[in-house]
């Protein structure tokens, strides 16, 4: 899978993203072809990479190549052009159902070991866990974030305002997190003055010396930060912020993002649901314990685990949860009609979509019953928690946002190169015994940063090059330049690591003309109030924001602006010269499947995929002097343009015009498009016969994709689908399959 000039690789992803593909992807080729541009796969599903993970446990035929490790040499390169899906961030119990499912089809890979005593195990384990959480965006973004809503996408908002649910100066729906004790509190920070090897150490209060991490290798001028969560002070947290949603008579969530954050988070989760069952958990502590409960992986671990005991035990335990709820509030639901709370699994609310939709919905969420209700949001860590608090605030005090004539607020995110969080997955620990958290000069001895630190409290440390930083601020520069939006730099000087970036933002600003730019540098709570007020006057400001910010601003400004992040315009400027050109902003719609598999209907929307394949288009055609690619790029943006204004993309409910619909409209708005355009006479004749076929064949090719709605549909799995049968499956129009066949020649 070398990356010729002239190829764009196409990654093969999960779940709804996965099924739109099957029928999307044919019309990209039979459109690239004729422009010499060759659309490759790469397959970077949960179930492809496990697959990687183990080639001896496996037939020659079964055998699957590391596509992600591949990929992220590919992106190392100039020549890369990656357009990249949305990928399942997997939790351990999704883990485990895509484990069993690639067994039960015959691939012998090994059982999850639920304990890791031998060699062995600890190697099964350690493999599967590069393919738990957010294993793929971390290692394919090399470069900064420019996230944005198109023009067209944004005027479509404004003409066809999504719903919105209005909001009550009444609403005692509020953010809750901790004020002190952690990360935000227990943080330090500093700018290295020399490229060093350093080792995380823990000097135990008895003197002894546990070295959690060997070796970290830092560049000069990198910002490297220790910051840690005191256990003690996160559960006498939630204790409170429990009681006080039981005695006020709100509704309790958790929001967390176990993905992204997938060591931290997680123990973060399985103390608040501890807590939450404190007497149950208590009273079967040395059960659990033999079992192997682990409810960090939430209470589905916890079911899953009870399963095997005799049932007068398992109901003993059920009564014993259940009588906890007597005392505690009432819990947010996921699916209240499943019974599923929040404390399912730490990856089923995850924050950067779950705070907005929560918004959206007038401060509310589902309560078991399945009515709307004030929710007490739980976000322990304050360092983004409070964005959240200030936006609710707004909404209490001037209503809920018309997206008819609120501004749009884009976003460029600092990421590159393991940026913040995404470097500290193999750099978080749980703190084994009392003592002093150390980050030291493996050479010199220097302790560089040093933290006072108990048993169960959680420390990490994060890093961001200086070249990150650099090109962060290059990139905010030039899409202030080319958007004439004002850039407000999200950055808190109280904190310590962002007084390390204001520095060197101030001193990067210097190398750009910024004469006539509106830039300016604000706190997170006052970067939000200043950006609301604004966006409430219909004015647009960008966001330039760290990691965690650029996740939950593009969630956030986009549901509000848009209805869904899946419209946005999504492009890594990789820092070697490619381009990675992602698909919208969220992810990949689990009910979506749900909803295709029950009635073969697919609302999965993929004007993401359209912006993101028009920008690599126009990219490669400019690095590569393909006038042809230059073609097709204008040309599919003026298709999707008319597909948003004839109201051609899909809709939620069974019957209506699905993701399958929608594609076939493009097909046939941009062949339109080619057959009418004069630049290149060549691609006009090739795309003539086939845009007269589709005009001549539309209600036919409808009906067609209509018709197979309403009844469910067999797409052979979840993780690992049969091929054939999604293909058939997604590509249900045999006139429409004739009609692309004949265009391929
Ligand atoms: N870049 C990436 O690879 C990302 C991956 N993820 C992963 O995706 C999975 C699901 O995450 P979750 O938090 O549930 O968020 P999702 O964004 O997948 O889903 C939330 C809701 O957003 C709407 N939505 C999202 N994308 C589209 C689209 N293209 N068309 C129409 N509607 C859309 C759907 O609303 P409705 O149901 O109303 O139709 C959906 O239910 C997780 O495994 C997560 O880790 C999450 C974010 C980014
Ligand atoms: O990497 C992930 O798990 C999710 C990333 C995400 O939500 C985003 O980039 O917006
Ligand atoms: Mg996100």
């Amino acid at each position: 899978m070398t990356a010729a000039s002239s190829q764009i690789i196409y990654t093969l992803t999960d779940e709804a993203p996965r099924l739109a593909t099957a029928s999307l992807l044919p019309i990209i080729q039979a459109f690239a072809a004729p422009a010499g541009i060759d659309v490759a796969t790469s397959d970077i599903s949960v179930a492809g990479r496990i697959l990687g993970q183990f080639p001896e446990a496996l037939t020659e035929a079964q055998r699957m190549p590391d596509n992600l490790a591949e990929l992220g040499k590919l992106t190392l390169r100039a020549e890369a052009n990656i357009i990249k899906l949305p990928n399942i961030s997997a939790s351990v119990a999704q883990l485990k159902s895509a484990i069993k499912e690639l067994q039960d089809k015959g691939y012998k890979i090994p059982d999850y070991p639920e304990s890791t005593k031998t060699d062995e195990e600890k190697d099964i384990r350690a493999r599967y866990n590069k393919c738990i959480g957010s294993a793929v965006n971390p290692v394919l973004r090399e470069g900064n974030s420019d996230r944005r809503a198109p023009k067209a996408v944004k005027e479509f908002a404004r003409k066809n305002p999504h719903s919105m649910a209005d909001w009550s100066q009444a609403s005692r729906s509020h953010v809750s997190h901790m004020h002190h004790g952690d990360f935000y509190h227990g943080e330090k920070s500093m700018t290295l003055n020399k490229a060093r090897d350093v080792k995380m150490e823990l000097i135990t209060k008895s003197g002894k010396a546990i070295v959690l991490k060997p070796k970290v290798s830092l560049l000069e001028r990198e910002v490297i930060d220790s910051m840690f969560m005191s256990k003690k002070e996160l559960l006498e947290f939630y204790e409170r912020q429990i009681q006080d949603a039981h005695k006020t008579g709100v509704m309790f969530s958790l929001h967390v993002k176990a993905t992204m954050m997938k060591v931290s988070h997680p123990i973060v989760f399985g103390h608040c649901v501890k807590i939450f069952y404190r007497e149950a958990f208590e009273k079967h502590a040395k059960l659990f314990e033999e079992l192997g409960v682990n409810v960090n992986n939430g209470m589905v671990d916890l079911y899953n685990k009870i399963g095997t005991l005799p049932q007068s035990t398992q109901d003993e335990i059920r009564r014993d949860l259940h009588a906890c709820h007597e005392h505690r509030p009432e819990l947010a639901m996921v699916d209240s009609a499943k019974g599923i709370t929040n404390f399912h699994s730490p990856n089923d609310v995850i924050v950067d979509a779950s705070m907005p939709a929560m918004i959206r919905n007038g401060g509310k969420m589902y309560g078991a019953d399945g009515r709307l209700k004030d929710v007490k949001a739980v976000m322990p860590e304050s360092t983004f928690a409070r964005i959240y608090q200030e936006i609710i605030n707004f909404c209490k005090w001037h209503g809920a946002f018309d997206p008819k004539t609120m501004g749009t607020v884009p976003n460029v995110g600092l990421m590159a190169q393991q940026a913040e969080e995404y470097g500290s997955h193999d750099k978080t620990f749980e703190i084994p015994e009392d003592g002093v958290a150390n980050i030291t000069d493996l050479d010199t001895g220097e302790v560089l940063l040093s933290q006072n630190v108990e048993t169960g409290d959680i420390w990490r440390m994060c890093q961001v090059k200086d070249a990150a930083i650099r090109d962060w601020v290059k990139l905010a520069v030039t899409r202030a330049r080319n958007s004439g939006m004002p850039v407000v730099f999200w950055l808190d000087a109280y904190r310590p690591h962002e007084a390390q970036l204001i520095t060197k933002v101030r001193m990067y600003l210097h190398e750009h003309d910024t004469t006539g730019l509106d830039i300016q540098i604000m706190s997170q709570v006052r970067a939000m109030r200043y950006t609301l007020e604004r966006v409430v006057r219909g004015l647009d400001t960008i966001s330039a924001t760290g990691n965690i910010l650029r996740d939950y601003l593009t969630d956030l400004f986009p549901i509000m602006e848009l209805g869904t992040s899946a419209k946005m315009l999504s492009i890594v400027p990789l820092m070697a010269g490619g381009g990675m050109y992602e698909t919208g902003a969220g992810g990949s719609a689990p009910k979506h499947v749900q909803q295709l598999v029950e009635e073969n209907h697919l609302r999965w929307d993929s004007l993401g995929e359209f912006l993101a394949l028009a920008v690599s288009l126009e990219d490669l055609g400019i690095k590569t002097h393909n006038a042809k690619a230059k073609v097709l790029a204008r040309t599919l943006d003026a298709a999707t343009g008319k597909l948003l204004d004839n109201n051609k993309g899909p809709s939620p409910k069974t019957g209506q015009l699905d993701n399958r619909g929608s594609h076939f409209y493009l097909a046939l708005y941009w062949a339109q498009a080619l057959a009418g355009q004069t630049e290149d006479k060549e691609l006009a004749a090739h795309f003539k016969p086939l845009a007269e076929t589709l005009a001549a064949n539309e209600q036919k090719i409808v009906d067609e994709l209509a018709a197979v709605q309403g009844q469910p549909a067999d797409i052979g799995g979840y993780y690992l689908p049969d091929v054939r049968k999604t293909e058939a499956v997604m590509r249900p129009s045999a006139t429409f399959n004739a009609a692309l066949a004949a265009a391929a020649g």
